[in-house]
């Protein structure tokens, strides 16, 4: 398996102000990442430094060999990120299909599955084409997050970045867009990173796992391993504290 993302010695925040440091991990093509941790740890603001919305105070990120750290964020989105943000950043005033079609980008070469389209977005996602014509502001909040996945899906990118996908939605609506994340990462061969409170369903459909605590690695290993030591999880994350 080939190496998909570098990340070295980073240390990012908002201003002057250090959130996260010295984190160095990897992730090879196609691997599922649960990026795990308390509240408040940085596990948003990992994700938004790949996506290049804070301030990188230093080291280093490559995507597929191709350094972001400099790149704006639609250069960071050419290069290969699907950034789903924790709030949902999908056009409201635009229907379904508009806010599917208005970013969507033919598929990149050496993808390994078929290219995203709006078309493959509603196959996996059927709510969706049920609601087609309706504008944004009239989707529940579990359709609103499928939009904002298909969304990234439709940019073809190679890492998708997931922040907490699966917060206040209902039971059966965490259970049909796991279904589809376990799709489009096993079957689709997309490599994703999940940050998520609640970990044992992600550790569950992932392959590698990394806690973050003030803003540094303290924990990462396989999802398997971390998801077979419940107490050891509980520790991590403060479960019970
Ligand atoms: N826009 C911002 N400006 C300044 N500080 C921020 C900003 N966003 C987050 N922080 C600070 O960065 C630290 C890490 O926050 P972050 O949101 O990355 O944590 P998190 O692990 O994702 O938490 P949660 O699970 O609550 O979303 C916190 O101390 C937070 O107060």
């Amino acid at each position: 398996m080939s190496e998909l993302l570098r990340i070295e010695q980073l240390s990012a925040g908002y201003g002057e102000a250090v959130v996260i440091h010295d984190v160095t991990l990897k992730l090879g093509e196609g691997q599922t990442l649960a990026l795990l941790g308390r509240n408040g740890t940085g596990k948003t603001t990992l994700i938004n430094t790949l996506a290049g919305v804070t301030r990188q105070h230093g080291g280093r990120i490559e995507l597929g060999g191709v350094a972001l750290s400099k790149l704006a964020p639609h250069q960071r989105a050419a290069a290969g990120i699907g950034w789903v943000p924790q709030e949902r950043n999908i056009f409201k005033s635009l229907t379904v299909h508009e806010n599917l079609t208005a970013v969507a980008r033919p598929g990149r070469e050496g993808s390994r599955g078929a290219a995203w389209t709006p078309e493959r977005v509603y196959e996996m996602f059927p709510r969706l084409a049920e609601r087609k014509t309706n504008l944004g502001t009239q989707l529940s909040g579990g359709e609103q997050q499928m939009l904002a996945v298909g969304r990234a899906l439709v940019l073809n990118p190679t890492l998708l970045l997931l922040d907490e996908p699966l917060e206040g939605l209902a039971p059966i609506i965490v259970e049909e867009l796991l279904r589809a994340i376990r799709r489009i990462t096993r079957e689709e061969g997309l490599a994703a990173i999940i940050v998520e409170q609640h970990p044992q369903a992600i550790l569950a459909i992932s392959d590698e796992a990394v806690v973050l605590d003030h803003g540094t690695v303290v924990h990462a290993d396989t999802a398997a391993s971390l998801k077979a030591q419940p107490e050891l999880l509980g520790r991590l994350l403060g479960v019970g504290r």
